[in-house]
């Protein structure tokens, strides 16, 4: 059994920074995690890369020789369907590198941020099903820049985002707020993490004219019945804050249930 999180988020929430702070919190400790980047569109990583998507296809080439915008361009790269015309396909090129990684293996998929690709467009779906297949317990990690909440407008559009993930993804599900360390008003952000139903709606009703209040109010239910749409607030100045995330994490993967967490071998020799 190996264990998976899938990194996802709007463009800019912060995903390759966690996945960097995460590698560096799992070097202190001792814990061996291997960062995948599935972003054709990333050009430099502040972690150890273990398995890189653009050595399969990079969006540059993709634009160029397509005529595509960065967007669409990106899209284009993660569809499988269009690979026909590679000799390999991202199918191909996940089995063999997956067969690098044992059991007990902990890997952390560094997504790009196109939303389209967890709200409609079937890629990541179809990446989860290749996984499960490899015999991987996979969740997705939902990062929400913390600037999203400071309006209950953009804070039900990022719910309604992460909603999208977890329909169309059926996975364990940990949605996290980011960048804590803008936060100015802590008052204010803490009645985002856990909302209450009322509170919400009233501050919606608020912000939008009268005609909103029967929208306003089935969303704010549809939100109240996914009880998970309650965010987690990452600090990645606080090693604390990150030690929290990883273990409702790995809660949610139950990893480290019956198997001992894995160790790095820093010294092989020494054992007896
Ligand atoms: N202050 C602060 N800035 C952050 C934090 N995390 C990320 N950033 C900044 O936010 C910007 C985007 O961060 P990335 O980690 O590249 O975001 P991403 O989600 O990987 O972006 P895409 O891959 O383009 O979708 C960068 O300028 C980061 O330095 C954080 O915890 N605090
Ligand atoms: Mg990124």
């Amino acid at each position: 059994m190996g264990y998976a999180q899938l990194v996802i988020g709007p463009a800019g929430s912060g995903k390759s920074t966690y996945c960097s702070s995460l590698s560096q919190h799992c070097e202190t400790i001792g814990r061996s995690i291997n960062i995948v980047n599935l972003d054709p569109a990333a050009e430099n990583f502040n972690y150890p890369v273990a398995m890189d998507i653009r050595e399969l296809i990079s969006l540059e080439d993709v634009m160029e020789e397509l005529g595509l915008g960065p967007n669409g361009g990106l899209i284009y790269c993660m569809d499988l369907k269009y690979h026909r015309h590679l000799e390999e396909n991202l199918d191909e090129w996940l089995t063999e590198e997956l067969d690098n990684y044992l059991d007990d293996d902990y890997l952390v998929f560094d997504c790009p941020g196109q939303i389209e690709l967890f709200s409609h467009v079937p890629v990541l779906k179809n990446f989860v099903e290749h996984l499960k297949r490899k015999n991987f317990n996979v969740c997705v990690v939902y990062l929400l820049d913390s600037q999203f909440i400071t309006d209950v407008t953009k804070f039900i559009s990022g719910c309604m985002a992460s909603l999208s993930a977890m329909v169309q993804l059926e996975l364990p599900h940990v949605n996290i707020l980011s960048k804590m360390d803008l936060v100015r008003n802590k008052r204010d952000i803490e009645n985002y993490l856990n909302p209450e139903p009322q509170t919400l709606l009233a501050e919606l009703n608020q912000r939008m004219a009268p005609q909103f209040g029967k929208l306003n109010k089935s969303l704010i239910e549809l939100v109240d019945q996914y009880s998970m749409v309650s965010f987690s607030p990452l600090d990645l100045r606080k090693e604390s804050s990150i030690q929290y995330i990883l273990s409702q994490i790995d809660m949610s993967i139950q990893f480290g249930e019956d198997a001992d967490v894995k160790v790095k071998d820093f010294d092989a020799e020494d054992d007896d």
